[in-house]
């Protein structure tokens, strides 16, 4: 897949949003850029199980969207030399559905469970004598005829990722013996990955460019690439096919994606508490009543952003709005937050 685009032609331009992100995903540890932390004790722990020639213990990645849990699974099955299998967690409806993904895995196979926070409690409980004790108990018949059979697994490694990890129970969080949480990426990373992609495109980039595209994309790899494909666009119809950091700048401003890289909801939520509540405090569920998004999504999606890049504060009344949300958005600073301002302004001058 990913020779088709290196070698160029025009396959690239016919293949779809899907075939490209296939195309642009990392395939092994060298290839996967970031959380530096988190691969370098990974590597330790697929080679420990390969050279005892074990399954590798459970791993649980959790973090926002979009940072590289479902790639990691992948490279995780790939570096140990075994076989994916995929579902996630609101799929597997019934015990019967995970019993028979479960018996089908090879040996030091990888399941992978996307959305695990959204497994049914049923369903889970199978899953933790699968996970210990690679065996489970199916019941069959009911009534008097009732009687369970126990059936050996294969030895396998469940990876299961959540944007949640608050929501998973405790019993199934303590059977995962590898936790990791994927952090922001810097802007310097994502340039690395803007790069990456553009020549695994064959598009020609400017090194401004891709940090332009880089620091406007929330930190976000998933991000960054549909960011850079809507920039090749651009450049390709407005320019002579080079992505140009003027070229990149056109386009972010089209695409809405504002200079810290906030996009639509991130200033409705940030104007919501400004505005209407004061600055704050305020709960998570009034501001995604009125910026007409689901909490949760708010709480998973947008929060973490913008509590990373201090625009909000978590306080036990609720959300408040820093002052460099103030600033961001061009509004008056209040009170309480002009005070610290003065205070650092009279530093400044008697210094
Ligand atoms: N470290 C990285 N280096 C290069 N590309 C990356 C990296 N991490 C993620 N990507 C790219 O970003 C895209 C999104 O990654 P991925 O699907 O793994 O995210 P995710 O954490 O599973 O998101 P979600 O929670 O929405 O399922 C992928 O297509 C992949 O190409
Ligand atoms: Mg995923």
């Amino acid at each position: 897949m990913r020779e088709a685009y290196l070698t160029g032609g025009n396959e690239s331009f016919d293949a779809t949003d899907k075939d490209i992100d296939k195309a642009l995903r990392p395939l092994s540890f060298d290839d996967f850029t970031g959380q530096e932390k988190i691969l370098e004790n990974l590597k330790v722990f697929v080679a420990a199980a390969k050279q005892r020639g074990d399954a590798l213990d459970h791993v649980l990645l959790h973090g926002p969207p979009g940072l590289g849990k479902t790639t990691l699974s992948h490279i995780i099955a790939n570096e140990l030399g075994s076989g994916i299998k995929m579902t996630s967690g609101p799929v597997l409806d019934k015990p019967s559905d995970l019993a028979g993904l479960l018996t089908n895995l090879e040996p030091h196979d990888v399941l992978f469970i996307d959305e695990i926070h959204r497994l049914n409690p049923v369903v889970e409980e199978y899953l933790y004598s699968a996970m210990e004790d690679y065996r489970i108990d199916i019941m069959l018949d009911s009534g008097p005829n009732a009687r369970s059979v126990q059936i050996s697994l294969s030895p396998f490694t469940l990876v299961g990722a959540t944007t949640r990890s608050g929501m998973l129970t405790a019993p199934l969080r303590a059977r995962f013996g590898i936790s990791a949480r994927l952090e922001y990426y810097d802007s310097k990373l994502l340039t690395t990955i803007v790069h990456r992609s553009a020549e695994i495109l064959g598009t020609p980039i400017h090194e401004d460019a891709a940090f332009e595209i880089a620091r406007r994309s929330r930190g976000t790899p998933r991000i960054a690439n549909n960011l850079l494909r809507r920039t090749r666009d651009f450049a390709q119809i407005k320019g002579d096919g080079t992505i140009t950091v003027d070229i990149a700048q056109f386009a972010l401003n089209a695409l809405d994606v504002d200079a810290r890289g906030l996009d639509d909801m991130d200033k409705r939520i940030l104007t919501t508490i400004i505005d209407k509540f004061k600055g704050g405090p305020v709960g998570i569920s009034t501001i995604a009543t009125a910026c007409g998004e689901e909490g949760e999504t708010i709480e998973e999606v947008y929060e973490p952003f913008l509590i990373q890049e201090g625009y909000i504060k978590r306080t036990s009344r609720g959300r408040e709005a820093t002052e460099a949300a103030y600033q961001h958005l061009g509004r008056l600073l209040p009170n309480h937050l002009r005070g610290n301002n003065g205070a650092s302004l009279f530093d400044e001058i008697t210094s």
